[in-house]
């Protein structure tokens, strides 16, 4: 029915209890006496009482057939008890597996779990859990059901146990047969769901990126193309249910009308008139049931069962040694050794991009005489609703052209609402944004674009290839100046590890920090005068932050950094601090004096991770 995995992890959940399994097949044996002997006690009832004119004697046999149907309901009971001692502790095995598979991906990506996947995963062992008992259930009930009825039908009447058997197991052969194809049907289903799922989580965790790459288009086409093709993969998988139908009809129906046509004969050949309606009991309350039983659980919750079982045997590994934090991706952890990607040996003129980037920058503010400033706020006040607390009031802040300003304060203090608020994702409630000269207010999204390239925490990375993905933002540059831009923030082991340019790329596939890797290259190749880098660093490690840093503070224009980290701020000409209502402007020395929010970040950073104090930045 499946690939081997999900053979071998079933036959070993069933071998590992035995015992419960013992417990369920001799209920089910119980639960099958109806079966066994609706048919002859029917008979018996018809030739012994009703048509013999002892009305008694027939009501007699119909309460026995009443005993053995309480005899069966009250085996019914016992049956789901013994089914759970099998289901459970697979399910249990199964979820310790995911979980761990879950820490073990962490611990890859840099610490951070992927819930999305943790969920989905999730909800596939509670699928297979479901589907599993059910599998169970009607399986053993047909082979239970289904044998007792035969059973019956060859004690009441040889030769009609052949004539019903013969369809039967034609009808079971025409459904065996096309349990392949419906796996594969099945399998597809659950692919496109999952490609989907992933495709729409990753537009929605990295819509600030999508929004401010001007990309929403592109995005939403991505999407809707996974949506076609999981509506076309149900719209199969439905048309597959017409065979069910047919194995139904050949194995339920044929018998019931073999029995009609050959009931003259039968009688003429001695049979009783008991003895064909018995026969028809047989089939009708035992064999069509368990028959429809079977093909619609195999066929439903069966195919379920073995392509998510068989999804969840290839995500997570079975349950071994704890995973070790050592092994942290290239990307991630990529120590500077690519040679010449360490920050403190390399020329502004080796790492500034030949044919990409902005514009040669004009240097601070000053010397910039009829050079609008790169950013420009003026009275600059927002809030999120009308009643809430404003997280900007009045804010008026230049930031001249070619200037590397660092933006830091404590968690919630506004940080990314400026970052939002100056790449003009959001108007503010009062007071102006300029870009460059250029009021954000009106400006369409791709203008908007060529001023100012935002890079948010949640990078989005979609599916094509890498080159696709680092060129978006700059169509027309050449693999030259590409690759030169993927040397110098220090993405070289990862172009490596993906295989090239022209690798596809599957952005499940990456860690966080890849993710923001690629999407670093990407807005380093853009031509936008402005960079604004909110926590786009933060899944890096400290020495391959320091680097796409430093290619940023020297790739040519402005540089604003939402920090994470102190040595962000050291590196930055000026930093801004959220302190109180007011965000003060300083170098790090002159904060360090005036204002005590920022003493108290730069303690606690310190004593979370020592600062590199290599300036970086711009002289
Ligand atoms: N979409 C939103 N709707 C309502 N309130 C919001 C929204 N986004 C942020 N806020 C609130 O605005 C305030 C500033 O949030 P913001 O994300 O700008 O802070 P931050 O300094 O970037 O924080 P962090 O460092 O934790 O990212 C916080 O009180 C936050 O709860």
């Amino acid at each position: 029915m499946s690939g081997p995995g999900v053979r071998r992890t079933t036959w070993a959940a069933l071998r590992a209890r035995r015992r419960a399994l013992g417990r369920l097949a001799a209920w089910s044996a119980v639960e099958a006496l109806p079966a066994l002997l609706g048919g002859a006690l029917v008979a018996r009832a018809v030739d012994r009482g009703f048509l013999a004119g002892q009305f008694g004697t027939g009501l007699a046999w119909l309460a026995g057939l009443a005993a053995a149907v309480l005899v069966g309901a009250a085996a019914s009971g016992r049956v789901y008890r013994s089914l759970g001692a099998v289901v459970e502790p697979f399910r249990d095995d199964l979820a310790a597996r995911v979980v761990w598979g879950a820490l073990r991906d962490a611990t890859r990506a840099g610490g951070r779990a992927d819930s999305a996947s943790v969920a989905r995963l999730t909800h596939q062992v509670e699928v297979v859990r479901d589907t599993f008992g059910g599998l169970l259930l009607v399986v053993r009930g047909f082979l239970f059901t289904a044998g007792a009825a035969l059973l019956g039908l060859f004690a009441l009447a040889p030769p009609l146990a052949g004539a019903v058997a013969a369809p039967l197991l034609v009808g079971l052969a025409v459904f065996a047969a096309s349990l392949p194809a419906m796996v594969a049907h099945q399998r597809a289903q659950v692919s496109a769901g999952e490609r989907l799922g992933r495709s729409a989580a990753s537009a929605l965790a990295g819509h600030r990126d999508v929004v401010a790459c001007g990309a929403q288009e592109r995005v939403v086409s991505d999407v809707d193309r996974r949506v076609t093709a999981q509506a076309d993969a149900e719209r199969t998988l439905a048309r597959m249910a017409a065979l069910r139908s047919l194995s139904l009809g050949v194995g339920g129906w044929l018998p019931v009308v073999v029995l009609v046509l050959a009931a003259p004969w039968l009688v003429r050949q001695g049979l009783s008139a008991g003895a064909v309606l018995g026969a028809l009991v047989y089939v009708t309350t035992g064999l069509q049931p368990a028959l429809h039983a079977v093909v619609q659980g195999v066929g439903g919750g069966g195919l379920r069962y073995a392509v998510t079982l068989d999804r969840i045997l290839r995500t997570s590994p079975p349950p071994g040694p704890a995973p070790l934090p050592s092994t942290r991706p290239a990307a991630d952890g990529a120590p500077a050794t690519d040679g010449d990607a360490g920050p403190a040996t390399r020329s502004d003129a080796a790492s500034s991009p030949p044919a990409a980037g902005p514009a040669p920058r004009t240097g601070p503010a000053g010397e910039a005489g009829s050079v609008p400033p790169a950013v420009a706020l003026r009275g600059l006040t927002f809030r999120y609703g009308p009643h809430a607390r404003p997280v900007l009031t009045d804010l008026t802040l230049t930031v001249a052209a070619g200037e590397h300003v660092a933006v830091v304060g404590p968690s919630g203090a506004g940080k990314s609402t400026l970052a939002a608020l100056v790449s003009g994702l959001v108007p503010p409630e009062s007071g102006t944004v300029h870009l460059a000269g250029v009021p954000t207010a009106g400006t369409a999204p791709q203008e908007l674009a060529r001023l100012r390239v935002l890079l948010p925490q949640e990078a989005y990375v979609r599916t094509g290839s890498l080159g696709d993905n680092l060129r978006y933002l700059h169509p027309g540059v050449d693999d030259a100046t590409v690759l030169a831009a993927v040397r110098t923030l220090g993405a070289g082991p990862l172009l490596s590890r993906l295989g090239g340019l022209d690798a596809d790329l599957d952005p499940a596939a990456l860690s966080a920090g890849e993710r923001q890797l690629v999407a670093a290259v990407r807005a380093y190749l853009a031509p936008a005068p402005l960079v604004i880098l909110d926590e786009a660093t933060c899944h890096l490690d400290p020495t391959l932050e320091a680097t796409v840093e430093h290619a940023f503070a020297h790739r040519g224009g402005t540089l604003v950094v939402i920090a994470h980290r102190i040595s962000s701020a050291t590196r930055a000409r000026r930093v801004v601090v959220f302190d109180g209502d007011r965000p003060l402007v300083g170098t790090h020395d002159d904060l360090l004096l005036r204002s005590p929010v920022y003493r108290e970040l730069v303690g606690h950073w310190e004593d979370v991770a020592p600062p590199a104090r290599v300036p970086l930045g711009r002289p």
